[in-house]
């Protein structure tokens, strides 16, 4: 059932999350979609994760009867997802909750779902959560010295044989003292990066700045980031290395294979698309990247998700060719992915949704422990001490939510 709601009460959607550890977030610029409970989930792992999802969730929406009088994307049935990165290991998750509330420009409803057709529930901004207490943080699965060994190996199969770029990435871990407040973390992240997608699905959060995928009544929008370098917070420097990015022949190249493959796989789906010719520099607080918004329209009967499925990974977190750059990360990373750098996001009953590549992302492997994610592209031109120091500032939105 969806209900118009107030928008006044609605003016800060991750406020009206309750105290629970698997609250959702999906959400951007104060807009978006937020929710509590579950309602109905699929855990599934292996190739067929989003297939398996996929057939669960049209099967769902099937047997529902849904009272939907707002008629926007994220209204009626929606699910939040997240998937795992490889194959193996790693599960999936995608999850119906009991509640959701959402907001779209002026437009704000609440949806809940259950077996009869239960009375909404009173919202209300909840008390300003507790921020996580005296973080420790510590190398997790390798420390800088061992992942800049194991990103000269790469650099030196890259200039040896036919791959062109993979993406490698490390994890450091972080614990509190006192179980951490999920809600607090979500709150600051959304504060400090407005333009990225706050998310939380099932221990999973981050302010992602890169969209997989949106399908809105059939438009298809992604955002491809590859290329990167990190301000100084000296205007005239920064100013200056934000031109010397769109110049640099290294992130070009990085960026035009990323955006290449999201091209060629979302072709297929779409009956018409624009692949613009030249990235612009998308500048967020703590890095600088290129990026490219390639849109289209989506082939009739194509879901976001199966978009997503068909997407991932894209060489910005894969590599190229797709195939040999997995192979390589499952050979020499020396981590487990788990979800991160995986598809993170929604769906609706119609198929719309956004799905964002869970990155700048940490996961709760306990209530007071949290394990942080960053990678960066390799091409056989890359230094594996910049690389590190891009990992550094890829780390920044989560530990600065975490400290
Ligand atoms: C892999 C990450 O980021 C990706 C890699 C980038 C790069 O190498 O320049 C840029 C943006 C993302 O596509 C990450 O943040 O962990």
């Amino acid at each position: 059932m969806a209900l118009d709601a107030d928008s006044e009460t609605l003016e800060d959607l991750l406020a009206l999350l309750p105290a629970r550890r698997r609250v959702l977030s999906w959400v951007r610029h104060g807009e978006g979609l937020v929710g509590w409970g579950t309602a109905a989930e699929i855990r599934t792992s292996g190739p067929e994760r989003f297939a398996h999802a996929a057939k669960w969730f049209e099967e769902l929406v099937a047997v529902s009867t849904v009272t939907d009088p707002v008629g926007e994307p994220g209204t009626g049935l929606v699910g939040f997802g997240s998937f795992a990165f490889a194959d193996l290991p790693g599960f999936s998750v995608l999850k119906v909750p009991s509640v959701v509330v959402g907001k779209r420009g002026d437009v704000a409803w609440v949806t809940t779902v259950g077996p009869a057709a239960a009375p909404p529930p009173a919202l209300a901004p909840a008390p300003e959560p507790e921020a996580p207490r005296d973080v420790v943080f510590a190398d997790a699965y390798v420390d800088g010295e061992h992942w800049m060994r194991i990103v000269a190996d790469a650099v030196s199969r890259l200039q040896d044989g036919d791959l062109d770029k993979v993406v490698l990435a490390r994890d450091l871990l972080a614990a509190a003292s006192a179980p951490i407040d999920i809600r607090s973390v979500l709150r600051r992240l959304a504060a400090a990066y407005p333009t990225c997608w706050t998310f939380h699905v099932d221990d999973l959060f981050g302010a992602t700045p890169e969209l997989l995928v949106r399908r809105e009544r059939g438009l298809v929008t992604s955002r491809v980031l590859a290329g990167t370098i990190w301000p100084t917070g000296e205007e005239d420097f920064d100013h200056a290395l934000a031109s010397s990015l769109a110049e640099s022949s290294k992130n070009l190249e990085e960026h035009e294979y990323a955006a290449r493959s999201v091209a060629d796989a979302l072709e297929p789906h779409c009956s018409s698309m624009n692949v613009p010719e030249a990235p612009f520099v998308l500048k967020l607080p703590n890095v600088m990247h290129l990026a490219t918004d390639i849109t289209g329209v989506a082939s009739d009967g194509v879901s976001s998700l199966d978009l997503a499925a068909a997407l991932h990974p894209s060489a910005a977190v894969g590599g190229t060719p797709r195939e040999d750059a997995v192979a390589l990360i499952a050979e020499i990373e020396s981590m487990e992915r788990a979800r991160y750098a995986g598809p993170v996001g929604w769906m609706d009953a119609s198929g719309d949704g956004e799905w964002g590549i869970a990155l700048r992302s940490a996961e709760l492997i306990d209530d007071r422990t949290a394990r942080l994610f960053a990678g960066c592209g390799i091409v056989a031109g890359s230094d594996p001490a910049t690389e590190l120091a891009e990992t550094q500032a890829k780390f920044v939105p989560i530990r600065d939510a975490l400290s």
